[in-house]
């Protein structure tokens, strides 16, 4: 009988890449305008989105706050005024969500991006030890953290104004006396982003 014979090689494969569990997650940080958006698209364009997905945390949080106040959504993913505008009060729901749940925004985050069919999840935006915290208990080894490393003056240069409220804040600062990160990237104006792909996709193959 089908259900009684032993796994045959065909069986493991298809557990081993199973739908629940991915076979790599990046758990990219780093502070405002360090690059996190570039690398991690770049890094998914190369993967394709066959295997791979960006994972926003914040996209939930920002997502309801759209619904709840009837703001345009795609402006607040995006990277103008109106992201900054609306940025101090929703931070401020989230962290009060957070408190009661430090998963909650992770696993609203996987499945609003339908991450369960991918094998390689590029999170792109972790904020907190707590996320880092979650993605570990949950996918362990799994996963790799990378820290997007760059000089103030480039971080000027392409937008960053300091904002006393947001720089100043947990989800700016609360990572940044970790110290023990897979990969820390550099990217400041002459960075090889090629050497960095090829460390990054060296870790999915
Ligand atoms: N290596 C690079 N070469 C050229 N341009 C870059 C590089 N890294 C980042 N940039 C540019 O710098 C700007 C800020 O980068 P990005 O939006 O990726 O930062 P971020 O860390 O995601 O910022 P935020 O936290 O504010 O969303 C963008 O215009 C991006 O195109």
């Amino acid at each position: 009988m089908a259900t009684d014979r032993t796994l045959d090689a065909r069986d493991v494969t298809k557990i081993a890449s199973s739908p629940t569990k991915p076979a790599r997650i990046f758990l990219f940080s780093g502070k405002r305008k360090s690059g996190k958006d570039y690398i991690t698209d770049i890094l998914y364009n190369r993967i394709g989105s066959q295997r791979g997905t960006i994972i926003r945390l914040s996209g939930p949080i920002k997502s309801h706050w759209a619904k709840s106040l009837g703001l345009d959504i795609d402006q607040l993913l995006g990277h103008g005024e109106y992201k900054e505008k609306y940025r101090l009060e929703m931070v401020k729901w989230g962290e009060d969500m957070r408190r009661k749940d430090y998963g909650y925004f992770c696993r609203a985050a996987i499945d609003m991006c339908n991450a369960r069919d991918k094998s390689v999840w590029i999170i792109s935006d972790v904020r907190r030890k707590t996320d880092v915290k979650w993605f570990i208990e949950n996918f362990g080894d799994a996963c790799r953290t990378v820290r997007i490393v760059c000089p103030e003056e480039v971080r000027q240069k392409r937008g960053w104004v300091y904002t006393p409220g947001i720089d100043d804040s947990e989800t700016e600062c609360d990572l940044d006396d970790v110290d023990n990160w897979d990969v820390v990237l550099e990217n400041d104006d002459d960075s090889d982003v090629e050497a960095m792909l090829r460390q990054l996709l060296g870790l999915v193959s």
